[in-house]
């Protein structure tokens, strides 16, 4: 059987269920750890299982440019390289060159650009895209596709996604099915509800194991990335995953999975962790902040991870004033393990048939933080 998706229970539109893949099951909703050249970053791969992370994410175009998709193969894989036996989603490489690449140039038949890195030059295709995939053994493969900035007009919405549903075929026809292993399509069409269900259509029509909601936080705000949601998943086939790409804070993530989203994935967590941002169940706090000096409390007296079980508020302030890199560890693992407290939360409610409670228990205390 490929990669598929199992639902344990449904309270609304929000969905509680099991993501079976070839390197284990994962329950969902579940929000993935950014690992985007092999590393989430600050952490070893025990620190990432020790958050309670299940699946992680890495990116096709970081990986093609260094250490090199061959290399990697030859290497035996991302999950012998990152040691990461749990499963694996990469993304394509579409959205990383549109936002990171020099100098690149867009056909219809793929995208070249210069590395960021080192100046080279490169191309993708929706066939050499899926290939990279195959290479890392993603268990959890993406469709090449253009993501549009925000804001677009509709012809340039139309264009961009009409281009991705003929690359979704693509790649549909270039991917080497296995037990386990699967390839999603990306929904795409800007904030243009006929565009976008003209996407589902197309994609429902081509058939993968997975959909993910596409051409999101890209500056559209979290009232539109919702109004967006509301129009799309519905669309979505019930029985298979439903993924919103690079989203989001913890407020995000309970909008999300209130729409029918049972993946997600955000640099947020552990960009916020190397930056003193501290996400905890009190709302957010930046612990280079003076009042924390002489604070011995501990950061999240909900959090059983390192940094809140062994650790004070000032020792954290220190660490950042310091420029330790001590700080960013910590701080990287709390936010990770707070992201994952949060989706345990959320789908313990959801199979309680009281998720409206829980997020607004959640979010009372963000208030109660903030006051
Ligand atoms: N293939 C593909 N990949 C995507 C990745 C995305 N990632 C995002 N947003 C990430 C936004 C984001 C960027 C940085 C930070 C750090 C704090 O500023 C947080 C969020 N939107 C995305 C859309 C797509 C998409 O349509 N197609
Ligand atoms: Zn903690």
């Amino acid at each position: 059987m490929t990669l598929h998706h199992t639902l344990q229970a449904t309270d609304g539109r929000a969905r509680a269920g099991t993501l079976h893949t070839a390197h284990g099951e994962v329950p969902t909703p579940v929000f993935m750890p950014v690992g985007t050249a092999g590393t989430v970053k600050a952490m070893t791969a025990d620190a990432v299982r020790a958050t309670g992370a299940r699946m992680i994410l890495g990116n096709t175009y970081h990986l093609m440019l260094r250490p090199g998709a061959e290399r990697v193969g030859r290497l035996g894989g991302l999950h012998r390289m990152v040691d990461w036996d749990g499963p694996i989603l990469t993304d394509s490489g579409g959205f990383q060159v549109m936002s990171l690449a020099k100098l690149r140039k867009m056909d219809r038949d793929g995208v070249t650009f210069r590395s960021h890195v080192d100046g080279s030059k490169h191309r993708l295709t929706p066939e050499r895209s899926i290939e990279i995939q195959h290479l890392l053994d993603a268990d959890v493969t993406m469709c090449l596709d253009e993501c549009i900035p925000f804001p677009a007009t509709e012809e340039e919405a139309a264009r961009a996604m009409r281009m991705s549903m003929l690359w979704a075929a693509r790649c549909r026809e270039a991917f080497v099915p296995r037990e386990g292993y699967g390839l999603f399509g990306i929904v795409q069409g800007g904030v243009f509800p006929e565009l976008r269900a003209e996407s589902v259509r197309a994609l429902t029509e081509i058939g993968f194991e997975g959909y993910a909601v596409g051409g999101l936080a890209v500056g559209e705000g979290q009232e539109i990335m919702f109004q967006t949601l509301d129009i799309t998943t519905p669309l979505l086939p019930a029985d298979k995953a439903h993924y919103l790409m690079g989203v989001g804070t913890p407020s995000d993530l309970i909008g999300g999975v209130r729409r029918g989203i049972d993946m997600f994935d955000c640099v947020m967590p552990t960009r916020s962790g190397r930056t003193a941002r501290a996400y905890t169940s009190r709302g957010v706090m930046n612990m280079r902040n003076a009042r924390f000096a002489d604070d011995a409390t501990t950061l999240d007296p909900e959090c059983n991870c390192p940094a809140c079980t062994r650790h004070t508020r000032a020792y954290l302030h220190h660490l950042f004033r310091a420029e330790e890199m001590l700080g960013p560890m910590l701080l990287t693992w709390h936010n990770i393990r707070y992201y994952q407290r949060l989706m345990e939360r959320l789908r313990a409610a959801i199979l309680a048939g009281r998720f409206e409670d829980e997020a607004a228990r959640i979010e009372a205390g963000w208030e109660a933080g903030a006051a």
